[in-house]
């Protein structure tokens, strides 16, 4: 595992946007072999989006071979809600890039048979050849999409009723009333997660400084389904100096000393 430890969000953002314009670029897409990016929600990821957007303006990337494939989306939220994760997709990212219509895939939690619709979202990405590079956040109890603690770490895309823990963190997003967060979400699994070549989870700031020290430090294990990472072949954290508390100093120095040439 590599962990890349930043001075700031900022600088986060720019890294993990500079990794995937790096990736994209010399993987030289066509439209028969497109580069295939699992992308996440949530306010993380933002910073990256707003760079990758102004690498697209200013020519450094394009995104007209390359398919998607989102984390996660809310059950029974329409997908017009603005805190849907269709809209956050289209408001942060997709409006703003050159990336096909046809190229985006985001689970619909409004399915008819949502059991269906897991089971198709999987037979899309195999049908891509895979994803070649998934992002995703992490949230404070170091779930990784939706796969809230003691979440198989073989699961596969599927519905998962959300914790209160998770209620509440989100509930700043619906009037911070947990009661507004939808109860349950569609969520690609561990597995998924980790059947992609490469795996980039970005982490930042003081309230996720427990589950970093979980995903690196700590045993593997379904209670922080972060910690599947350790098991991956490319697995990569960005992180920043504000949620670097919890590390071992041992820890936080080896990690500086590796990358010195990353940063
Ligand atoms: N399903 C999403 C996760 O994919 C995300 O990583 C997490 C952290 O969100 P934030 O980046 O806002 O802290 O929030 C939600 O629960």
């Amino acid at each position: 595992m590599r962990v890349i430890i930043n001075s700031n969000y900022e600088a986060m953002s720019k890294w993990a946007a500079n990794y995937v314009i790096e990736k994209i670029n010399s993987a030289h897409p066509t439209a028969e072999k497109p580069f295939v990016l699992g992308l996440p929600t949530g306010s993380t990821p933002e910073g990256m989006y707003a760079e990758l957007i102004e690498a697209v303006r200013s020519g450094r990337v394009s995104f007209k071979n390359v398919k998607t494939f989102n984390m996660d989306e809310y059950v029974g939220l329409p997908e017009s809600h603005p805190q849907s994760y269709h809209s956050f997709m289209q408001t942060n990212l997709f409006d703003h890039i050159d990336c096909p219509k046809e190229n985006i895939h985001i689970l619909n939690g409004n399915a008819d048979d949502l059991e269906k619709e897991c089971r198709e979202y999987e037979e899309k990405i195999k049908a891509c050849g895979g994803i070649d590079l998934f992002i995703g956040g992490i949230g404070p109890d170091g779930h990784i999409a939706f796969n809230e603690p003691f979440s198989s770490l073989t699961s596969r895309t599927r519905i998962k009723t959300l914790t209160t823990d998770t209620l509440i963190a989100n509930s700043r997003f619906f009037n911070n009333n947990p009661a507004e967060v939808p109860g349950k979400a569609l969520t690609v699994g561990v597995g998924t997660v980790m059947d992609a070549k490469e795996v980039l989870i970005l982490c930042n700031g003081h309230a996720k400084s427990l589950a970093l020290k979980a995903a690196v430090e700590g045993p593997v294990t379904q209670q922080w389904t972060i910690s599947a990472l350790q098991m991956h072949r490319h697995g990569i954290i960005v992180t920043e100096e504000g949620a670097v508390d919890e590390l071992k100093v041992s820890t936080y120095k080896y990690f500086k000393d590796i990358e010195r040439s990353a940063l």
